[in-house]
C-alpha cells in the first residue's frame, strides 16, 4: 500500500519526469506514490571536478545539467513540455576523491579497497526544475536544488571478501562501487544520516523542498511554530476549517512542522475550491489554479472566491523567490562558466610563466637565499632580468600559486620546493623545458596539424622527421640532452607508483624497453629486491645515462644498447614498456610486441605504462592534449591496450590506475 504523501501529492496532475534512469531512484520515488515518466538524461557526466571547490557541488551541479537536459530536449523530440523535471546525481567521496561508477572490475577494487575500514561520505545532488510554458514565449525554467550528505563507515573489508562483491557484478553500475541496499549492505559498520540518500535518492529534504516550493515560507504566516515550555514545537494555527466553511474557501494548511520549521500540509486539512474541477486529491493546490491567481492579481482583476485567505500560498512572494532563486542560480552558472572560459583563454599564459619563471631559475635563486625569502630586485640580479619584468612575473607566479608573498618578500611555494627546484628529487625542471623548447612550438602549429592531419615538426623546427628519435630529438646533442632531462623528471615522478602497481615477486629479470636514462628501471630494483633489470634503449641514449646515474645507483640495473625494432631483444620475465606505444604506428606496434612475444617463455608478462584515456575517451585532457602534437602514433584506453596485448598472447590483464602521471596494465603469456 502506498501512503498518500500530502507534499508529493501536490504533484499529482503534473507531468513530472525523472531524469534518471537508475532503478533505484524509480523504485524510492514510486514507492511514495508518485506519478511520473523516466526520461534518461543525455547530459554526459564529464564536468570538470577540479572545478568545484566542494564535492557536493559537482553533484548538483550534474543534477541540474541532467535534468535541464530532458527538460529542454522533451518540448522538441517528445513534442509536450513536463510540468517539473527531477534530476538526481550521487557521489561518494572519500581522501578528498570522488568516486563515481567504477568502469571495471579493477576499477571498483580500487575504489572498494579505498573505502576499506574508513568513513566516507556520501552526496546526493537534487534538481528540481520548474518548467513554465507561456503561449508565444519561450519556456521558462525555474531550478530548485539541493544536496544531502551521509556518512557511511565500512568495516576492515578482506581482498577475498572484495573479490568476491566485486564478481557478484553489483559494484559496477553504482557510484563508490557499492549498493547499501543489497549485497553492499554487509559491508557497512554504520551509516550516519540519510540512508536513501546512499541508496541514491534524499527522499526527506526532497519532500521538505516540495513543500517549500509548494507551500513557501509566505504561505504560512499564520502557521508560526512556538516551542512549548517543554521544547516541542506547538502549531499555533487554529484547527483548519472545512472549506465550505472557510470565509474564503481557500486553501489553508495545517499539519506537522517539518524540521526545518516549516508545515507540511496535511491532507487531511488542506483543501480548495477548485479541488474537483483540476481532479487534484486532498490536500493538494493545483499548479494550474496557482498560476492562474498571480496572472489575475497582477491584472488586477477580482480575485475568484477561496483566493483572499491569508492564510493562501502567498503566490506573489512564493514568485518572487522562485525567481530570486533562478537569478542566483543563474548567475552563479553564468559565473562558473566564465571562470572557466577565462581559465581556458588565458591558460596557454600561466604555462608560459611557470616556463619563463623555470627557464630564469627563479626558484633556484629564491631557494639560495639565507631566508628562502627576496625581494623583487634581489630577484632581478639573481635571474639578471630587467626590475619591471621581474616584478610582474613575480606577481603573477603568485598569483598562480607558484610563489607566495609577505610585504615585499618573495618565497617559494610547497609546491614549487617539490616540483620547481632543478635539483629536488622530484623536479620537473626538464620536463618543463621540454614543453617550453619542443611541445611550445608544435602547439604554435596546432592549427594546421589538425588541418593537415600532420605532425607540424617541419614547419616548428625547420626539418622533417620520419623517425622521431633520431631525427628530432637526438640531432642535436643539446636537445637529446634536454629531451632525456624531460624523461627522467616524469620518470622520477611516476616511477615508484609504477613500479609498486604490481606483485612481481616471483620474476628475477625485467628488461625495460626504451627505458631512456634508466630512472624507470632504478624504481623498479628499488620496489623489487629479487629483481635484476636491463635497460635497453639506442645507443645514442645509452652513450649519455651516466648523466642520470643516481649516486646510490643499484648494480642490478645494467645497460644495454640496441634497437628494439631490429635487434634481439635480452632476454628477461617482465618486458617493461613505459611511454613506448603510444608513439609507434599500430604497423610498428605490432613489430614490437611481436618481437616481445618471441622472446617471452610462458608465465612471462608485459607491463605497459601510459596515460590511460578513459573507456570513452572524454578524458584524461592530459591524454587527450598530448595527442594534438604527436606524430604517428595514438592513446589509448585501458581496455584498448588490453586487446592489444591479448592478441600478441598476454592475457590476464591486471589494470592500475595510479593516479599520478603514468597508469599501468600487466599482462601475462600463456
Ligand atoms: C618517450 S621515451 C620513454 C622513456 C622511458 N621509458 C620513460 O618512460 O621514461 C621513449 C624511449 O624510447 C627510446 N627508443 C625510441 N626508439 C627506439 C628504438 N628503436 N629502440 C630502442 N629504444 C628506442 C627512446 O630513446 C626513448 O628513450
Amino acid at each position: 500500500m502506498v501512503l498518500m504523501n500530502p507534499v508529493i501529492s501536490k504533484l499529482t496532475g503534473k507531468l513530472v519526469v525523472l531524469a534518471s534512469a537508475s532503478p533505484r531512484r524509480l523504485e524510492i520515488l514510486t514507492n511514495v506514490g508518485l506519478r511520473f515518466e523516466v526520461v534518461p538524461s543525455w547530459f554526459k557526466e564529464t564536468l570538470d571536478k577540479r572545478l568545484f571547490k566542494m564535492p557536493h557541488e559537482y553533484a548538483v551541479e550534474t543534477a541540474k545539467q541532467k535534468a535541464l537536459e530532458v527538460a529542454k530536449r522533451m518540448p522538441f523530440k517528445h513534442l509536450k513540455t513536463p510540468d517539473i523535471v527531477i534530476g538526481a546525481d550521487t557521489v561518494v567521496t572519500v581522501d578528498g576523491l570522488i568516486l563515481e561508477k567504477p568502469v571495471d572490475k579493477q576499477d571498483a577494487y580500487r575504489m572498494l579497497s579505498r573505502l576499506s575500514g574508513k568513513e566516507h561520505s556520501v552526496f546526493t545532488g537534487v534538481a528540481i526544475i520548474l518548467c513554465h510554458e507561456k503561449e508565444g514565449e519561450e519556456i521558462d525554467y525555474q531550478v530548485i536544488d539541493f544536496y544531502e550528505e551521509t556518512k557511511v563507515k565500512f568495516a576492515d573489508l578482506s581482498d577475498d571478501l572484495l573479490w568476491e562483491y566485486i564478481n557478484s557484478g553489483e559494484p559496477m553500475d553504482k557510484a563508490g562501487g557499492y549498493g547499501i541496499q543489497a549485497l553492499g549492505g554487509m559491508l557497512v559498520e554504520y551509516v550516519h544520516g540519510d540512508f536513501l540518500n546512499v541508496v541514491g535518492f534524499p527522499l526527506n529534504q526532497f519532500c521538505k523542498k516540495l513543500s517549500l516550493i509548494f507551500s513557501p515560507p509566505g504561505s504560512l504566516k499564520q502557521n508560526k511554530i512556538q516551542t512549548s515550555p517543554q521544547g516541542s514545537p506547538v502549531d499555533t494555527v487554529p484547527p483548519a476549517e472545512p472549506a465550505a466553511s472557510s470565509p474564503s474557501g481557500s486553501p489553508t494548511h495545517n499539519g506537522p512542522p517539518d524540521s526545518q520549521g516549516q508545515n507540511i500540509p496535511s491532507a487531511s486539512t488542506a483543501h480548495n475550491v477548485k479541488q474537483e474541477e483540476s481532479g487534484c486529491g486532498e490536500g493538494e493546490v493545483p499548479w494550474t489554479l496557482v498560476n492562474n491567481l498571480s496572472k489575475s492579481s497582477e491584472n488586477g482583476e477580482a480575485e475568484p472566491q477561496g483566493i483572499s485567505d491569508p492564510a493562501a500560498p502567498d503566490l506573489t512572494s512564493r514568485g518572487t523567490m522562485q525567481m530570486q532563486n533562478v537569478r542566483e542560480h543563474e548567475t552563479e552558472d553564468i559565473k562558473e562558466k566564465l571562470s572557466k572560459m577565462i581559465e581556458l583563454m588565458d591558460g596557454f599564459k600561466a604555462s608560459k610563466v611557470l616556463f619563463t619563471a623555470s627557464k630564469l631559475r627563479v626558484f633556484d635563486v629564491l631557494r639560495s637565499s639565507k631566508t628562502g625569502e627576496l625581494q623583487a630586485e634581489d630577484v632581478a640580479q639573481g635571474i639578471k632580468a630587467s626590475l619591471k619584468g621581474t616584478e610582474r612575473l613575480l606577481e603573477a607566479c603568485v598569483s598562480l600559486g607558484l610563489l607566495q608573498r609577505t610585504g615585499k618578500e618573495y618565497a617559494n611555494t610547497a609546491m614549487s620546493r617539490h616540483f620547481l627546484l632543478s635539483d629536488g628529487p622530484l623536479s620537473l625542471q626538464g620536463y618543463i623545458q621540454h614543453c617550453n623548447e619542443l611541445v611550445w612550438p608544435l602547439f604554435t602549429h596546432l592549427e594546421t596539424a589538425v588541418r593537415e592531419g600532420t605532425n607540424q615538426h617541419e614547419k616548428a623546427f625547420g626539418k622533417t622527421s620520419d623517425n622521431l628519435f633520431q631525427d628530432a630529438y637526438y640531432s642535436r646533442h643539446e636537445v637529446k640532452l634536454r629531451f632525456m632531462k624531460a624523461m627522467h623528471s616524469i620518470a622520477k615522478v611516476s616511477g615508484r607508483d609504477v613500479a609498486t602497481a604490481f606483485d612481481l615477486s616471483k620474476y628475477k629479470t625485467a628488461c625495460d624497453l626504451g627505458g631512456c636514462t634508466g630512472a624507470m628501471a632504478y624504481e623498479f630494483a628499488k620496489a623489487h629486491p629479487g629483481l635484476s633489470v636491463t635497460m635497453f634503449d639506442l645507443p645514442e641514449v645509452i652513450e649519455m645515462s651516466g648523466h642520470f646515474r643516481p649516486h646510490d645507483a643499484d648494480d642490478r640495473v645494467s645497460f644495454v644498447a640496441g634497437d628494439f625494432f631490429k635487434d634481439e631483444l635480452p632476454k628477461a620475465d617482465v618486458y617493461i614498456l613505459a611511454r613506448i606505444l603510444h608513439d609507434w604506428s599500430d604497423e610498428k606496434v605490432h613489430i614490437l610486441l611481436s618481437k616481445i612475444a618471441k622472446a617471452c617463455n610462458p608465465g612471462c608478462c608485459v607491463l605497459v605504462s601510459e596515460i590511460f584515456l578513459d573507456e570513452d575517451r572524454k578524458g584524461p585532457s592530459r591524454g587527450l592534449l598530448q595527442a594534438l602534437s604527436m606524430t604517428e602514433g595514438r592513446q589509448r584506453s585501458a581496455s584498448e591496450y588490453s586487446l592489444l596485448l591479448k592478441s600478441h598472447g598476454f592475457t590476464s590483464a591486471q589494470i592500475k590506475h595510479t593516479h599520478n602521471l603514468l597508469d599501468a596494465i600487466l599482462c601475462v603469456t600463456e
